[in-house]
């Protein structure tokens, strides 16, 4: 393991050492398609990501699959209760997207319903239910053999931050 250890540290040291400036980096992120080549849940530059595939369907609300691994887990063989709320919180703020009315999570009700498993395949979905000023509320779900393991209820006020540039 040592020697697995030593080059996995030497790769790590030879990108820190070619890498931009990290105020770079935070504009070369932004750029372009932005959140969603970089973010932790859908993005496919980062590591965290499992990553979840959302398609926006033509109902107005965005639902993707996926399966979680080992770095997930929280209760034995089941996910973490805050990785759950991680897929949820980005999904409902894409569903927001995609439904043409986006901002910030304010709050974020979750009832876990029964243990969510790893390894198997998760449907997870989101809809935007209501708009009244800023306020925006939205749904979701995650599903595992079509029994609800995790409901979330948002609540999301119009808000966005400046791009770095
Ligand atoms: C499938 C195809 C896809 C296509 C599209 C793909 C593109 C996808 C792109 C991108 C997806 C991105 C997805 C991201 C998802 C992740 C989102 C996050 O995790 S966001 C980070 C966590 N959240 C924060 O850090 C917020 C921190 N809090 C704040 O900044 C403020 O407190 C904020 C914005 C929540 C409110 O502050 P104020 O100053 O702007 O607004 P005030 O004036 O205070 O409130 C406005 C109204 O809302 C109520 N309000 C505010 N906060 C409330 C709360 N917590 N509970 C209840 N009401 C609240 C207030 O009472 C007020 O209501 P009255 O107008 O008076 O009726």
């Amino acid at each position: 393991m040592k020697e697995v250890a030593d080059r996995l540290n030497a790769v790590a040291d030879h990108l820190d050492e070619h890498a931009p400036a990290m105020d770079q980096r935070m504009v070369d992120m932004w750029s372009g398609e932005g959140i969603t080549r970089h973010d932790p849940v859908t993005g496919p530059e980062n590591a965290i990501a499992p990553p979840l595939h959302l398609t926006g369907k033509d109902d107005g609300s965005v639902e993707g699959e996926v399966a979680l691994g080992l770095p997930y887990q929280g209760p034995p063989g089941h996910v973490h209760g805050g990785i759950s709320a991680l897929l949820l919180d980005h999904t409902l703020g894409v569903a927001n997207h995609w439904a043409g009315q986006s901002g910030m999570t304010a709050e974020l009700t979750l009832r876990y319903h029964r243990p969510t498993p790893l390894f198997e395949p998760l449907t997870v979905t989101g809809e935007q239910v209501a708009v009244d000023g800023r306020k925006i509320r939205t749904t979701g779900a995650i599903t595992a053999r079509g029994e609800v393991c995790v409901s979330a209820e948002g609540l999301f006020i119009a808000k966005h931050l400046p791009r770095p540039r």
